[in-house]
């Protein structure tokens, strides 16, 4: 496809923010093979990836470690570039746009912070607007409803190496918002974080979208940041996309489990219930696994009214485990993703 004059494709789609055809990317790494023998091998960390993110979506994008989620993400900030097929993001090339495209879309890492360590977070957001050129009043009106949605007004003054992680997330996402961008890349951004503030960034992520129409594109292993914001989740593996559809689907592709924790007053044989299976037994405390998408209180129930039950909790399956399922099932690589 053509690209106009200012470098902006022609014919992209106005609905289609983010766009992939095909897209590769290939890292050349050199190992040690003998005391003076080297060889060169290829890593295919993103091997031929196709999907479209419309204006205004809030898409997962979940994988296990070393799936290609980064590298496809540092693709589309145009930190990377592909080494083969197709990308747009607002219309842009991101590798040969860079600069420009940098106005357009907003990062955030959970791992490490792109503030300035010894300033104050005011300080940070006032470079922040320099560099991106934020016109002043759309500035202040950013930062105020940063301040306010994001309950920093108490922070503003303190430098970035006093703040908590919660806190310093938070000052992270509104650095990356200042300059009103149309996409958002979240990479992790509730790793570490206590309940409360999860709970915190989840609410304004999730208004931010409703209200602003902001596109965003959000990697994480909780599952419960997607369960919460994304109605529609991509899965990423060995490079490929394995799944690309609702949250639900994917339980069922993967035919996940949840997991009911039982501490019972003294240790007893495996519990034998319907519906579900022991697999663990340690002392008192006994694991059994039941289908994600059976109800939890017939169970409960059963459990009580055959043993001494003194606790009981219950165990979200986690991205790993669905993915692993999916894997074991053979559906991986089936007719999901597309
Ligand atoms: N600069 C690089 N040089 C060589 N190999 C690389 C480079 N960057 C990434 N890789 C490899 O590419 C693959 C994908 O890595 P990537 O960081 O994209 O995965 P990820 O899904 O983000 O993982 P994680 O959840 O652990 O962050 C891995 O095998 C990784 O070792």
């Amino acid at each position: 496809m053509a690209d106009g004059p200012d470098g902006v494709d022609a014919g992209a789609r106005e609905d289609a923010l983010i766009e992939l055809d095909g897209v590769e990317k290939v890292f050349e790494v050199r190992r040690r093979a003998g005391v003076l023998r080297r060889t060169r091998e290829e890593v295919r960390a993103v091997d031929g990836i196709s999907f479209r993110v419309a204006r205004g979506e809030m898409v997962g994008y979940i994988g296990p470690n070393g799936a290609g989620k980064s590298t496809t993400i540092k693709m589309l900030t145009g930190i990377l570039t592909p080494s083969g097929g197709r990308l747009r993001v607002a219309g842009f090339d991101p590798a040969r746009d860079r600069t420009r495209l940098a106005r357009r879309i907003g990062v955030v890492f959970g791992q490490r912070t792109t503030l300035w360590w010894d300033l104050p977070l005011r300080d940070s957001y006032r470079l922040v607007r320099r560099m991106y050129r934020v016109p002043r009043e759309r500035f202040e009106a950013n930062l105020e409803r940063c301040v306010d949605l994001l309950d920093l007004g108490a922070l503003l003054d303190v430098p970035v190496r006093q703040l908590s992680l919660g806190q310093r997330m938070r000052g992270d996402i509104a650095a990356a918002l200042l300059h009103d961008p149309d996409v958002l890349y979240l990479d992790e951004p509730t790793i570490g974080l206590d309940v409360i503030s999860k709970a915190k960034v989840r609410t304004f992520l999730r208004d931010l979208n409703a209200e602003l129409g902001t596109t965003v594109l959000l990697t994480t292993h909780d599952l419960t940041d997607i369960e919460q914001l994304c109605r529609r989740v991509m899965v990423i593996d060995h490079g490929r996309l394995m799944y690309d559809g609702a949250l639900a689907g994917l339980h069922e592709v993967g035919e996940s489990e949840r997991t009911l924790v039982v501490d019972l007053e003294r240790e007893s044989p495996p519990i034998e219930v319907a519906g579900a299976r022991t697999v663990r037994v340690e002392g008192p405390r006994q694991w059994l696994a039941f289908p994600a998408a059976a109800s939890a209180a017939p169970l409960v129930a059963r459990i009580a009214e055959g043993y001494p039950v003194a606790d009981l909790s219950i165990r979200e399956p986690d991205i790993e485990d669905v993915i692993a399922r999916m894997y074991a099932m053979g559906s991986a690589g089936g007719g999901a993703a597309g």
